[in-house]
């Protein structure tokens, strides 16, 4: 379990968290989301004790990180891939850190095999790609076989495969009942590991919650997707109920608000009308996130048209200037 209670930290007169506070509990992946700058690595370095917050507290199993007696056994942290010295093989480091941490050494070619790392165990770190930096930093986060997991955006540099492997991987060890906090901006990713959901945004917490309240939270109001050969009709009828009928591009498409599925299929179903179609609309957790994010994001890009309007009064200048 990790406990952050009211954290405050500022940096250089700017407060990076603001107040923060959240439970992580075991047995589930929670995801930790937020835009560039919202603080997550913030967070995730005064869970560590890497950094000593202004106001406010980190517990990891009831106490500070810095008072647990065997840190490595409890928790494993992926925070930086290219932590390792470049001249250190896998092995070797693991190696080191076992020795220093009384971790039984055969743990060192467990977690090699269990990253996929065992053919490049002795080569310099030096050479090794974002993916393989990533997998020697999971490998460091388990060896303490630890109870609780913090990692920072670990499916970075992972191909699809990698990708594949962590998500299995954080599933299986939430269900080994430990707690695993995983910071990310993939949203389709996150959508199909973590079961819990916490997003914050300029240091303070937007969202703490079930990844399906979250996601159905964002779907209001409730729609509907209806594919019929009777839409005319059956939009008059819906609408004389109340709800209503937006027209979708396919043939006989449309999304209907206002009325329950078992709603729509009833009168479809009173008229003798088909209905091929008849889905609940849910949104992604893309979508949800944005919406919870519009207004926290501290940086944000420019539309594509707009840079291209850009571009053309560039243009316009430099005829000028010409
Ligand atoms: N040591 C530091 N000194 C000064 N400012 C810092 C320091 N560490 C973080 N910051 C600032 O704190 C803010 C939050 O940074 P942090 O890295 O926690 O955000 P994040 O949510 O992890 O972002 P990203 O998604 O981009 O990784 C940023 O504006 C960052 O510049």
């Amino acid at each position: 379990m990790i406990e952050v209670r009211e954290l405050v930290k500022t940096y250089a007169g700017r407060r990076v968290l603001d107040g923060l506070s959240f439970t992580a509990g075991p047995g589930r992946v929670t995801a930790f989301l937020g835009p560039n700058g919202a603080g997550k690595s913030t967070t995730l370095r005064m869970i560590l004790g890497l950094g000593t917050p202004d106001a406010g507290s980190a517990r990891v199993r009831g106490v500070p990180y810095a008072e647990l007696r065997a840190p490595l056994h409890t928790v494993g942290a992926l925070l930086d891939a290219s932590a390792c010295h470049p001249a250190r093989s896998p092995r070797a480091h693991l190696s080191w850190l076992a020795r220093t941490h009384r971790i039984d050494p055969a743990r060192v070619n467990r977690v090699l095999a269990l990253v996929g790392l065992e053919s490049a165990a002795r080569r310099p770190v030096r050479g090794f790609s974002l993916g393989m930096r990533q997998r020697l930093g999971i490998a460091v986060a388990l060896l303490g076989d630890p109870e609780i997991l913090l990692l920072d955006e670990p499916m970075n540099g992972l191909d699809p495969e990698g990708i594949q492997w962590l998500r299995g991987l954080l599933r299986a060890l939430a269900d080994e009942g430990r707690t695993v906090l995983v910071s990310s901006h993939l949203m389709q990713e996150m959508a199909v590991t973590a079961d819990h959901v916490l997003v914050i945004g300029r240091g303070r917490v937007l969202a703490d919650g079930a990844l399906t309240s979250l996601v159905s939270a964002a779907a209001d109001p409730p729609a509907v997707r209806i594919v019929t050969p009777r839409l005319e009709p059956l939009a008059h009828a819906l609408r004389e109920k109340g709800a209503e009928v937006t027209y979708g591009d396919g043939p006989g498409e449309a999304t209907v608000t206002g009325l329950t599925g078992a709603h729509i299929g009833d009168i479809a179903a009173r008229h003798g009308w088909s209905v091929h179609e008849l889905t609940p609309v849910r949104p992604s957790l893309e979508e949800a996130y944005l919406r919870l994010t519009a207004t926290a994001a501290e940086y944000r890009a420019t539309a594509p048209e707009a840079l291209a309007a850009h571009h053309g009064d560039a243009r316009k200048e430099t005829a000028c200037h010409a």
